[in-house]
């Protein structure tokens, strides 16, 4: 790794998305190849040499498990072959899930920044070119590495365990309610706001995915058939996350449910959805609430989103790491 003065080489992995799609058409919409994305010698940030790979190229809604672990091997490559840094282009859809299953997979020795783009190369004023600037930028500095793989997007830097998709639509789509970014872009250099947070979500990387996870969407009226209706048949699912109301709360119908699977030894996780904000232990007791929930055997997942608490069980669950160490319990619930 050499000093900020050298030259600094990126890996560049395109995986599809907006950033790369071509124009629609009738039938499936193909995606330009990782050259269309790498901007030329001269326009490149100083000190920056891209070494580019076509890694996937779709639309990140067609993206598997498998894809992650395929994708977390090819960040390793490059990381053995010496890049100094490596850029992610990917589609926003899910482009939070792939940057915290990185952070489960991927040793960072390296900065590993995912961006992508929410207007395509043929819109009007399309995002990418200015995304995959700023990932170079910040790829290249090695003050990134400790915080993990991280989202650059629209000049912020945010971490994987907190970012998330706020808009649909608009170019500024990304950001970490919890705590915000951590810091930013500007004239092709990293600032950072925030140190990186303690301890790290990286889990042994043994075996590739094989667990199968359901996820229920706590709302009114969402009773217990939600679960029923994944574990109908045995062997259906491994583990069961729920995504709960407020600070880890489902209906007593839906609670119960849960608490059933969990005896029969099912894991279930849960989590909230609320973007921001803890999940409670002690603070509301009977049927769905989280303390019935703690006590009758069920796992709370932090300040983790249901789509990355998913990741996290089934990658950990794959690797026959036990559930207790997965979602840890920080002291038993009193009573
Ligand atoms: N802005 C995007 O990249 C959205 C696209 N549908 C994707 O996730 O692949």
């Amino acid at each position: 790794m050499g000093s900020p003065e050298t030259t600094r080489s990126i890996g560049l992995l395109a995986t599809g998305g907006t950033i790369a799609v071509a124009p629609p058409t009738t039938g499936n919409q193909d995606h330009v190849g990782v050259a269309a994305l790498t901007p030329p010698a001269p326009d490149l940030p100083e000190r920056i040499e891209v070494v580019p790979r076509d890694v996937l190229g779709r639309s990140s809604r067609k993206l598997t498990v498998d894809d992650l672990w395929t994708l977390a091997t090819a960040v390793d490559e490059e990381i053995a072959a010496g890049r100094d840094g490596v850029v992610i282009t990917h589609g926003t859809d899910t482009l939070e899930e792939t940057a915290y299953a990185l952070a489960l997979l991927v040793e960072p020795r390296v900065p590993v920044v995912i961006t992508g783009a929410m207007r395509s190369p043929h819109h009007s004023g399309p995002d990418g070119p200015a995304n995959v600037r700023a990932a170079l930028v910040a790829a290249a500095d090695p003050s990134l590495a400790p915080y993990g793989p991280v989202v650059v997007f629209q000049d912020e830097v945010h971490v994987a365990r907190l970012v998330t998709k706020m808009h649909s639509a608009r170019v500024a789509a990304f950001a970490s309610p919890a705590a915000g970014p951590v810091g930013f872009v500007a004239e092709d250099e990293v600032e950072l706001l925030l140190g990186p947070a303690p301890g790290t979500d990286r889990l042994p990387r043994s075996n590739p995915p094989t667990a199968r996870i359901g996820l229920v969407h706590a709302a009114t009226g969402v009773d217990g058939s939600a679960a029923d209706a994944l574990t109908s048949d045995p062997g259906t699912v491994d583990g069961v996350v729920v995504a709960a109301l407020g600070a880890g709360h489902v209906s007593p119908s839906l609670g119960a449910a849960l608490v059933r699977l969990a005896r029969a030894g099912t894991p279930v996780v849960v989590t909230s959805r609320c973007p921001d904000g803890a999940l409670l232990r002690e603070t509301y007791s009977g049927g769905g609430s989280e303390m019935d929930l703690r006590r009758s055997g069920l796992h709370f997942a932090s300040t983790l989103s249901a789509p990355k608490a998913r990741l996290r069980l089934l990658f950990g669950l794959s690797a026959g790491i036990p559930l207790d160490e997965l979602f840890p319990t920080r002291r038993p619930v009193r009573g």
